[in-house]
């Protein structure tokens, strides 16, 4: 099977600071591939790679076995940000009409899809309110909604459960299989060791490198330890939730 997405040899340096190394990953159709690293090791700029938001300085990106080009990946991709990008002056319907919009969905399949991926994210009783209203869990909600509107069959979220409580957080990643099962395929960045583990497989990124790329299982057992934590911590890292 080809694979999704294809790093080859990226390397990535912004004026001197060399942030990724090498790096060659495959991501495969279907699977929830996760991204985790401490806190500045290029998680977002790997992940911006991979949609055409950062140029690899060498190496190269594919998608779908072809070079990133804007007109065939966009319709196909939906990317949540670090940050929220969202109109606080508007209602979260709003915010999704907009969007919905600029992808020309039709009005009647409009409303119907809206619904669907408020009720995924559990914020369908807050459709008419306004953004400036919502906690910052609910933005992220909100965001993640945006990026799930016009159906997209691969995934980029950049910590999408940020300030998310662990109830609320679980359901939602019911949702992330629920879509996998729907044959979606999804890359996430977290520094949640619990979402790690609900992962196919990680990317393991320390000091712009990829030290592991495999199951959760077979990482942690490769490395002796009973945790992923512990493979960081086991490598001479720092912990990762501080
Ligand atoms: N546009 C840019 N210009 C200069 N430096 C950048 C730029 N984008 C990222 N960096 C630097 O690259 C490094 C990696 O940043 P990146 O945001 O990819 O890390 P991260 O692993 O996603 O971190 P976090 O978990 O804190 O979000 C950081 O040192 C950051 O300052």
């Amino acid at each position: 099977m080809n694979p999704i997405i294809r790093l080859n040899d990226v390397s990535k340096s912004f004026k001197t600071q060399h942030v990724l190394k090498n790096v060659s990953l495959d991501i495969e159709p279907g699977e929830i591939y996760g991204l985790l690293g401490p806190s500045g090791s290029g998680k977002t700029t790997m992940i911006k790679m991979m949609i055409g938001l950062e140029l690899p300085s060498e190496g190269t990106v594919t998608f779908k076995g072809s070079e990133l080009k804007a007109r065939t990946l966009y319709p196909s991709i939906g990317y949540m940000a670090q940050s929220d990008a969202l109109y606080e002056e508007l209602t979260a319907r709003e915010n999704l009409e907009f969007t919905a919009s600029l992808y020309g969905q039709k009005k009647a399949q409009r409303k119907q899809q809206i619904e669907k991926v408020m009720e995924l994210v559990d914020l369908l009783p807050h459709l008419d309110k306004p953004v400036h209203q919502f906690s910052g869990g609910m933005k992220r909600r909100l965001s993640l909604a945006i990026a799930l509107l016009h159906d997209p069959d691969v995934l980029f979220l950049d910590e999408p459960t940020v300030g998310i409580d662990p109830v609320l957080r679980k359901e939602i990643w019911d949702g992330f299989h629920k879509l996998k099962k729907d044959g979606r395929t999804i890359i996430i960045t977290t520094h949640v060791m619990d979402e790690a583990e609900r992962c196919d497989r990680l990317g393991l990124l320390q000091h712009g490198e990829i030290i592991s790329s495999d199951t959760p299982q077979a990482i942690k057992a490769s490395y002796g330890v009973d945790s992923i934590e512990n493979v960081f911590l086991k490598n001479g890292g720092v912990s990762l939730e501080n």
